[in-house]
């Protein structure tokens, strides 16, 4: 038998599938199958998730794990953070370990648990990087600029201003008033963005965000391979990088940062290197279910998920109500 949980970020789900429990570790199209699969919405299990999040061993000396993301769609993204505070979680209860590195698609990022944010739920703090805004990256073509910070962007929107920033997966961030975040701007231009198109030839996570006070933020995604979630870590991260840059005046790095999204809040800080940024996500790492399963039903085409065994916890409820208390 083989386990699987069901987790969230912010309430952006994924199902968790460590490899090294199985005799044969799936291959990259079972995966993608798999991840296709279990999240849809309609036939997966559970109601399906965001995204599937495999770890397997790291051959890289310093990190204790590795983590690949794939998203609903089936295709594979370089980085997850709410994503990435739960495999920390799971890594965690696996090795006893509190602080540690896990090797990603680009690099081994630091995670380390910090104090539950109440009973029964779990916080995490995750090291989103790299940062960089080079078209190169996302990457970007057609913008008439090689990096893109709080600019007109007619083609996208007559009267906002975007950023463009890999974290390293590709993010499209506007800073926007109220009204423009209830419309249906957002779905528009995501979906635009995110079919054959001449800016984003790999798509890209777009988001909006408004300021509600200095140092809080709101953030609404929607993601490449997903569509809207209830929230996006990097997005998060990512949108945190460019209020600061915008908000010069305000000082805001290195400085404690709220984000709310419609799952809830993390909190971010925005560091400076020599040459770059990092940002500091941190959050709640939620394992709402346990899922035991043959692993030979894993490898199936059509996998039955009534062959699914699901052991439900506590920790939803928990979430729900210290989100209801704290809804800041
Ligand atoms: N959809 C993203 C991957 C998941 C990122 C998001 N769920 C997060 O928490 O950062 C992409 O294709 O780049």
């Amino acid at each position: 038998m083989v386990q699987l949980q069901k987790v969230h970020g912010s309430q952006n789900k994924f199902f968790l599938l460590d490899q090294t429990q199985l005799q044969n570790p799936l291959t990259k199209n079972e995966l993608v199958n798999l991840a296709q699969q279990i999240t849809n919405s309609a036939t997966g299990l559970l109601k399906g998730a965001d995204g599937l999040l495999v770890i397997s061993n790291s051959q890289h000396s310093q990190a204790i794990g590795k983590m690949q993301v794939i998203n609903a769609d089936g295709s594979f993204a370089s980085m997850c953070g709410n994503g990435l505070r739960t495999v920390g979680r799971y890594l965690a209860e696996k090795f006893h370990k509190k602080s540690f590195k896990v090797e990603t698609m680009q690099s081994d990022l630091r995670v380390s648990c910090q104090p539950d944010w109440a009973q029964n739920v779990k916080a995490v703090s995750v090291e989103i990087s790299p940062v960089s805004f080079a078209a190169a990256d996302l990457p970007f073509t057609n913008l008439g600029c090689s990096e893109l910070l709080n600019q007109a962007v007619p083609e996208f929107a007559p009267k906002l201003t975007f950023s463009a920033v890999a974290v390293p997966n590709p993010h499209l961030i506007s800073l926007v008033s109220d009204d423009v975040l209830k419309s249906d701007l957002l779905a528009n231009l995501g979906t635009k963005l995110n079919h054959k198109n001449p800016y984003f030839p790999d798509g890209v996570n777009v988001s909006f965000a408004q300021v509600l006070s200095s140092g809080h933020l709101f953030v609404r995604t929607f993601e490449r391979g997903v569509g809207f979630t209830n929230a996006c870590g990097t997005g998060m991260s990512a949108t945190s990088l460019i209020y600061a840059l915008t908000n010069q005046s305000e000082n805001l790095f290195d400085k404690l940062l709220t984000v709310l999204n419609p799952g809830g809040f993390v909190q971010t800080k925005v560091h400076r290197t020599a040459n770059s940024y990092w940002i500091e996500l941190i959050g709640n790492a939620t394992v709402t279910h346990y899922i035991d399963v043959a692993e030979s039903t894993l490898h199936q085409k059509q996998p039955d998920f009534n062959n699914f065994k699901i052991t439900t916890t506590s920790e939803n409820e928990a979430y729900q109500n210290f989100i209801a208390m704290n809804n800041n």
